[in-house]
């Protein structure tokens, strides 16, 4: 079922094309992003986020990342406006993060990358009739990327590593309700905004990236327990630490990135 990948020597993202040829496409993520590049379009408005009624349901560690995902059922919790023609459904977040102390965001600024990436996607259900169609579509699905760097311990972010420890091992999961992410956003909602792709297999080319300027800061401490969770499930020997789990940036392949200051 469906062809293994991680991050590790022999399955890691160098080697992921084999399965998935996409990986060498003309729109892969991430990207480094350089802000002097960046094109100031005057027609991009500013992203609205409506999170206020959103449904958290579970929380659970899929092998590749620690996954919360929501109540798509209908419009609660979209994100509109900025480059998009439509509202799109928060589905899920999850992160990306490093080893101690290294790098870990998937996207880079000027070649620096934070220690962590957090991604909230969500998915244009105006068009397609469900995630997985909107997954395979140019225009399926809009990823929402939040920076987080070391500092200060973050206020809320307690709420999703005190329950870290409930999904340890790869398919664990669960109940995880009354989240709502709003909480996770930093101060400015300025953005770079490009076209590209799913960041893991099957690295689709159906994502219109929304990447937030300004970081939030969080405590190496509450980074640290993203690291107690395991690639590996609980019925296996091996047990390998959930860490180092960001593709790396991709070719540009004359994509221009657009920006709202
Ligand atoms: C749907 C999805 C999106 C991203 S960015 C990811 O890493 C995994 O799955
Ligand atoms: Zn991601």
């Amino acid at each position: 079922t469906g062809h293994h990948w991680g991050y590790g020597e022999g399955d890691g993202p160098s080697a992921w094309h084999k399965n998935y040829p996409v990986a060498q496409g003309s729109r892969q993520s991430p990207i480094d992003i350089i802000p002097h590049q960046a094109l100031q379009d005057r027609s991009l408005g500013p992203i609205v986020l409506n999170y206020d009624h959103c449904t958290s349901i579970n929380i659970s560690n899929n092998g590749h990342s620690v996954v919360v995902e929501f109540d798509d059922s209908d419009d609660r919790s979209v994100i509109q406006g900025g480059p998009l023609d439509n509202p799109y459904r928060l589905k899920q977040f999850h992160f990306h993060w490093g080893g101690k102390g290294c790098e870990g965001s998937e996207h880079t600024v000027d070649g620096y990358g934070y220690a962590s990436e957090l991604h909230l996607v969500h998915w244009n259900a105006v068009k397609y009739c469900s995630f997985g169609e909107a997954s395979t579509a140019p225009d399926g699905l809009a990823v929402l990327g939040i920076f987080l760097e070391t500092g200060d311990d973050h206020r809320w972010l307690h709420m999703i590593t005190d329950a870290l420890y409930m999904v340890k091992f790869k398919g664990s999961g669960t109940e995880f309700k009354g989240f709502n992410p709003k909480c996770l956003l930093p101060s400015s909602l300025h953005y770079w905004t490009y076209l590209g792709s799913l960041t893991t297999p099957p690295l689709h080319e159906s994502v219109i990236w929304i990447v937030l300027k300004e970081p939030i800061a969080v405590s190496e401490k509450q980074l640290g327990k993203f690291r107690l969770l395991l690639f590996t499930g609980e019925e296996e020997d091996q047990r390998t630490r959930m860490e180092n789990n960001f593709r790396p940036p991709q070719p540009l392949k004359g994509r221009k990135i657009q920006k709202r200051t």
